[in-house]
């Protein structure tokens, strides 16, 4: 006892162990014991080790539910890698990628993408898709929208696609002044770190993002609500985590999760509050026959809203926060990467200024022009498209292509974009950054000369077709992408025209993946130093 007292707790681990081998007679059964548990374990580990390595080498095993799970659960971190690798095996033929919550039967020839265009809206839907990705129950105040595209009309298509690339010429002179005066602000704010300013490009690309939205769609005086803006921009955040956390859990436990998260996230009730009473005196105006001189995508969304049953401000209010999300979403993305990319390729920056400086008057009275800077965030938007994944069609019914390959009910059809724009059968040197590679090649001699144009013709950004599925394909190609194309080349003008830049650690990674997305770090800084 006197020994125990005057000794440490960490001694007597080291007395036990002692004792145990001096008295080992009276501890056999315990090490008999314990050698039959070793032999046990080993015994145990043998056929599991087999069968692991006959996993990994067995053909037929591989088809095995566990590894068919580890695949589709490491399509969450790496799935334009994984949609590469199938692609290249592929052959042109359609394939097939898991993810947990999905199916994915990719085709990529130009036969097979006709056939998922003209399948009806009944079988392949793009809207029930984009209702699987959204999760507008828990994202949208509790909307709940129709699997099939189309049940409601699809008048937005004709809002955005005519009406708003209509307007145009009114919305970019504003534009241009509110994005120039509005970067100089957020800019001010960020710190200073030897001398320069240090910028978090991603996170200032999405406020002057949801700036221009605002004032295009909503116009100015919606925009200079302050709660509505703070708002409209936690709304991407929102939507996206809400939905991806919606999505992983067990179905059974969506509609919880579901609730507690769109109960705890309250921007899209202020959205939705916001633009409910906007969209409702629209409603009783037109009632009065008092259309005023409205012309913004409130009012075009109810003006093309089915004549036999038009909708009520709610039905307004949903498809504009639908529009919303998927406009903000790939619009920031898309410039952030092109701004990068000036930083990566500088030699463009002389002559992309030049042409600014010649052409941004004409550009803001049409929405029209500016070829080269077109060319340079195409050929950004070809290598870093912020989705792997296009023409994403979600099967309401069974369907088989014309080779026999089935999309069973609640699989996606869809193209794999990425790997199809790295295709060098359609893209000489298609891993080569050319900014200007889709110019007309007598404009860029005539202007710089010295860049190469290795595509055989031109093309521009907004054209859809069977080897860029940037904006989609066929009949339901985004009919956003020329308010797109000209948002960005405003925001890329006010930036060449106005700031030297520079990426503060080039060689830092710039981007992460999730799922097919592929999207810019929020961390990557950037210096704009303005231009005297
Ligand atoms: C860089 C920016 C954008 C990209 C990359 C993009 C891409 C896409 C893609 C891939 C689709 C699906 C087409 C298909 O499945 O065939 C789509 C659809 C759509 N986009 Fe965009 N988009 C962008 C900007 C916008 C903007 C600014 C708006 C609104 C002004 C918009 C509104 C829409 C709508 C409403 C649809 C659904 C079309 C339908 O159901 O027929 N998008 N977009």
């Amino acid at each position: 006892m006197e020994y125990l007292n005057q000794t440490s707790v960490q001694e007597l681990g080291h007395q036990a162990t002692v004792i145990a081998i001096k008295d080992g007679d009276l501890l056999a059964p315990v090490a008999n014991f314990m050698k039959v548990r070793t032999v046990t374990w080993i015994a145990a580990a043998i056929p599991l080790v087999l069968l692991i390595y006959r996993l990994l080498i067995d053909r037929k095993l591989q088809s095995n539910f566990l590894v068919r799970r580890y695949h589709a659960w490491r399509y969450l971190f790496s799935g334009p890698q994984i949609i590469q690798d199938a692609f290249n095996k592929a052959g042109g033929k359609p394939f097939e990628v898991l993810a947990p919550d999905n199916r994915y039967v990719f085709v990529s020839s130009l036969k097979h993408i006709k056939e998922l265009d003209s399948a009806p809206d009944t079988v392949l839907s793009l809207q029930a898709a984009s209702k699987q990705m959204l999760q507008p129950v828990y994202t949208m105040t509790g909307f709940n929208w129709f699997d099939r595209r189309g049940t409601e009309g699809v008048g937005f298509v004709r809002a955005l696609r005519t009406m708003l690339t209509a307007n145009l010429p009114q919305i970019l002179p504003d534009l241009s002044t509110i994005i120039r005066t509005r970067f100089e602000e957020i800019h001010e704010t960020h710190p200073t770190v030897d001398g320069e300013k240090q910028s978090e490009v991603y996170h200032m690309i999405v406020q002057l993002v949801v700036l221009s939205n605002a004032v295009s769609f909503f116009g100015k005086d919606l925009a200079k609500n302050e709660q509505f803006m703070v708002s409209a921009l936690a709304y991407i955040e929102h939507t996206l985590i809400c939905a991806e956390v919606v999505r992983l859990v067990p179905k059974w436990l969506a509609p919880i999760i579901g609730g507690i998260i769109a109960k705890r996230l309250h921007a899209h009730e202020i959205i939705f509050n916001t633009l409910l009473p906007v969209a409702q005196q629209r409603i009783d105006e037109k009632a009065l026959a008092d259309l005023g001189q409205q012309a913004d995508c409130i009012q075009w969304i109810m003006e093309t809203s089915p004549r036999a049953n038009p909708w009520n401000a709610k039905r307004i209010v949903h498809e504009l926060m639908a529009i919303w999300f998927g406009s903000v979403h790939a619009l920031s993305t898309t410039i952030t990467f092109a701004i990068h990319d000036l930083c990566i390729h500088p030699e463009y920056v002389a002559p992309l200024r030049q042409e600014m400086e010649e052409g941004y008057a004409d550009f803001e009275k049409t929405g029209l022009g500016l070829p080269l800077v077109d060319s340079f965030i195409k050929e950004s938007a070809r290598l870093t498209p912020v989705e792997s994944m296009s023409t994403r069609r979600h099967a309401l019914q069974p369907f088989e292509l014309s080779d026999g390959t089935k999309v069973n009910v609640g699989d996606w059809a869809c193209t794999p974009v990425r790997a199809i724009m790295t295709d060098p059968e359609t893209y000489p040197s298609p891993n080569d950054f050319n900014g200007f590679r889709f110019a007309d090649p007598s404009i860029v001699e005539e202007v710089v000369g010295g860049f190469k144009t290795p595509q055989e013709k031109p093309s521009k950004l907004t054209d859809v077709g069977s080897t860029f599925h940037v904006w989609g394909t066929g009949r339901m190609a985004c009919p956003g992408r020329f308010y797109a194309a000209a948002c960005m080349k405003v925001l890329m003008g006010q930036i060449i025209m106005n700031y030297d830049m520079k990426l503060i650690n080039p060689e830092a990674p710039r981007m992460f993946t999730w799922r097919s997305s592929m999207l810019p770090r929020p961390k990557t800084k950037m210096v704009f130093t303005p231009r005297v």
